[in-house]
């Protein structure tokens, strides 16, 4: 493994095992705090198409803000994992357009029960949230490893997109240093519950 492979995996298991203790009050609190903070945002609070993602478990709470999106009528897109880890995408339309999904290995999921809407849909947004565990002072991120959303990334680079790139995080998740492989490309702001730092 290459040493940024391997300072990826160390450092995503020190941040998920953070994680693993916070409550289901911290969680809760956290999560009116983002999404009070991320509509503050003009690049997502004036986005007419955010791509998104449901949080599940510990991941910093999206939730009240997709619904706050989609109640001003901004189109929020959320993904479909396939099976190689790429992402297809349908549309958030409330909390019962949802459907849990377990995949297997991995967290279980909500995603969109209505129709695909293919892998490319995502490059009419005008925002994209992307999960993630870290983001250093360059806004370099570390996601969960399945390159899901560096696929993303790419996509939007070739069809020459430049949506907002957005993470939410918890306020000790701002690290001095994210190891990246050539690949990784950084964000432009960061979300935590007490405020946004932007990188451009
Ligand atoms: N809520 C949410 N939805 C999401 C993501 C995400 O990170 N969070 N994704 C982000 O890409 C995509 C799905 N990719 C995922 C990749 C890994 C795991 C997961 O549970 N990983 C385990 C470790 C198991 C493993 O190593 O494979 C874990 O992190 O505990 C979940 C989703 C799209 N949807
Ligand atoms: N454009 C791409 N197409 C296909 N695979 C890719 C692409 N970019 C990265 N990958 C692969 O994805 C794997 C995971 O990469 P990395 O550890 O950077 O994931 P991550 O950024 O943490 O996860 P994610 O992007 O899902 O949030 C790597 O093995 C990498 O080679």
């Amino acid at each position: 493994m290459s040493l940024s492979k391997a300072g990826k995996s160390a450092l995503r298991a020190a941040l998920l095992q953070v994680r693993s203790g916070l409550t289901a009050d911290d969680v809760e609190k956290a999560a009116e705090l983002l999404a009070r903070q991320a509509l503050e945002l003009p690049e997502l609070s004036g986005a007419r198409t955010v791509a998104a993602y449901v949080s599940v478990g510990r991941e910093p709470g999206t939730r009240a803000l997709l619904d706050a999106l989609h109640a001003r009528g901004v189109r929020v897109l959320l993904p479909v994992l396939l099976g190689d880890n790429d992402l297809d995408w349908g549309a958030y339309d409330g909390p019962g357009s949802l459907a849990r999904v377990q995949h297997a290995g991995k967290m279980t999921l909500l995603e969109p029960a209505g129709d695909p809407l293919g892998k490319e849909a995502v490059v009419e947004a005008d925002a994209v949230l992307l999960p993630g565990l870290a983001v250093d002072g360059r806004g370099m991120r570390l996601g969960r490893g399945g390159g899901s959303y560096d696929r993303v990334l790419a996509r939007l680079e070739r069809a020459a997109a430049d949506p907002s790139l957005v993470v939410l995080l918890y306020d000790g998740e701002i690290v001095a240093h994210v190891p990246e492989e050539a690949h990784d490309r950084p964000v432009h702001a960061v979300v935590t519950p007490s405020g946004t730092r932007r990188f451009r």
